[in-house]
């Protein structure tokens, strides 16, 4: 809390049952947090009109209403105060409404006091001045470049929900930039301080994906030679980013929504759950609903995870961002590797402007690595971005198609070497496990420029499943 030494943080409690008003009040108590107690809507209400609160709790069902209207009359009123909502057990859709209303988090009844002295800390916190909000027109201070109209939207947004604690579901395609965004949710938030943890999902073998998120004790399975601590404990306090979610197994899916809504996880042959407080973000370039509708993604988990979208629109559909991306990324390189930044002459701007990016942000970072990498020049011109004459969408590129594999041309200093199928492949004496990790790059590096970074239209390039790929691009350290 930002106020003075003196000042004792208070709470509003509203429950119309006793034994939770001094649950509650004793759990605060031993906090530091002074609280005030209301039984219905009205004393809440009366309490509010005298007086400001550090946070509020309050139950769904109270005598004379509902709690929702109470989050939204705090909401318009006293938007300083976040409120929890304190729910039934298992009623998860309150808990989700409670959310989508503006309360920041939720905790379920029977009251865990690992999870309400989590709530309370979280609350306090919130009033506390956070990290500069998102004001600058290109966004050049949050890192999220863009001066297009979808962008600076997207920043307000960020700005809000770093406010809060609600699960948020990222859609876009690959490459927009959905891990930057996640990553300022995280950083503009009360939960900066603790760790950001990114997990792809679809990265993980199948079978070690339940000990890779919950962890598990020694001996639980073959190979399980010591105790080992999962991703949500390793983001405990903080932010668990589950990237590509829909490539999470079925049975996964129900696992984790029972940890989303326990707050608490089984490690692999456990006994007992341990709690954690961790705020989900969760992303996917697949369109989730239409998983839903094909019964490949969960319902029930869907609509916890999507309590609020974000959406990152495609790069062609937002050109006016292209060049102070271009100008930061020229600017990154030459850092990495000293010297002034090189330019775009006017005519590889507007070329740029006409592409159309299926590989979005992360395309141009290749096209201007490529550029930057086999020119010295000042100025770069249109053929040092060597783009495709046709625009191609990489989705269209058909497996074995061999217009498809003349239009490689070489991207980043690592990947030239990977320009032609049938070039020598310089590994010398390395040993055979690292030459076939070589070729293995190679091949894929060379699949992905075809593709301008479709990692789907990758993998069916190679004859593999995207889920296949993704695991390998992170076995071999190209993720
Ligand atoms: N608005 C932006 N400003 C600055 N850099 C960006 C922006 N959007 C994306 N990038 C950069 O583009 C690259 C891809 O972004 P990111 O990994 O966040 O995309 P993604 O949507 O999560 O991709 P994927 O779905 O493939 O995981 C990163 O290097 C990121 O820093």
């Amino acid at each position: 809390m930002s106020k003075s030494p003196a000042h004792k943080a208070t709470a509003l409690i509203v429950d119309d049952e006793p034994d939770i008003l001094e649950l509650v009040s004793i759990t605060c108590a031993r906090l530091g947090v002074v609280a005030g107690t209301a039984g219905s809507l009205a004393e809440a209400r009366g309490l509010l009109a005298r007086r400001s609160f550090d946070l509020c709790l309050t139950d769904m069902r109270l005598p004379d209403g509902d709690g929702i209207e109470l989050v939204r009359e705090i909401g318009a009123h006293h938007p300083e105060t976040p409120v929890a909502m304190i729910t039934a057990y298992g009623n998860m859709e309150s808990a989700v409404t409670a959310m989508k209303a503006g309360a920041f988090d939720f905790v379920a009844k029977p009251l865990d006091l690992h999870v309400l002295r989590d709530l309370i800390h979280a609350a306090l916190k919130l009033g506390a001045p956070l990290a500069p909000a998102v004001t600058d027109a290109d966004g050049s201070d949050s890192g999220l470049l863009g001066t297009s109209a979808q962008m600076r939207e997207i920043r307000t947004l960020i700005a809000k929900l770093a406010r809060n604690q609600a699960p948020v579901f990222i859609s876009g395609a690959s490459g927009t930039g959905k891990e930057l965004a996640a990553r300022l949710v995280h950083s503009l938030g009360p939960r900066a301080d603790a760790p950001f943890v990114p997990v792809n999902c679809g990265a993980i073998p199948g079978e070690l994906v339940e000990s890779e998120l919950f962890g598990h004790r020694k001996g639980s399975f073959t190979g399980a030679v010591s105790d080992k601590q999962g991703l949500f404990q390793a983001a405990q306090g903080g932010t668990l980013f589950l990237d590509e979610i829909a490539d999470l197994p079925l049975p996964m899916q129900v696992k984790l929504l029972r940890a989303i809504q326990q707050k608490s996880v089984r490690p692999v042959g456990a006994e007992r759950e341990v709690p954690v407080d961790v705020r989900i973000i969760s992303a996917s370039h697949h369109d989730l609903k239409q998983a839903v509708d094909r019964g490949a993604f969960r319902q029930d988990l869907f609509y916890r995870i999507n309590v609020i979208e974000l959406f990152i629109p495609p790069l062609r559909e937002r050109p006016e961002d292209i060049d102070v991306l271009a100008d930061s990324i020229l600017r990154r390189i030459a850092a990495q590797i000293g010297g002034e930044p090189q330019r775009l002459s006017a005519d590889a701007r507007a070329t740029l402007h006409c592409h159309d990016f299926p590989g979005n942000v992360r395309e141009l970072e290749n096209i201007l690595e490529r550029a930057t990498a086999l020119s010295d020049a000042a100025v770069l011109e249109v053929a040092d971005l060597r783009l495709p004459d046709r625009q191609a969408s990489a989705a269209e590129t058909q497996p074995g198609s061999s217009d498809a594999a003349e239009s490689v041309a070489p991207t980043s200093p690592q990947q030239q070497t990977a320009d032609a199928p049938d070039a020598d492949i310089d590994i010398g004496d390395r040993p055979l496990e690292a030459k076939l990790d070589e070729i293995e790059k190679k091949a894929i590096l060379k699949a992905l420029d075809t593709t301008h970074w479709n990692r789907t239209a990758a993998a069916k390039l190679l004859g593999m499943t995207p889920r296949s790929l993704r695991y390998r691009l992170s076995k071999l350290g190209l993720d």
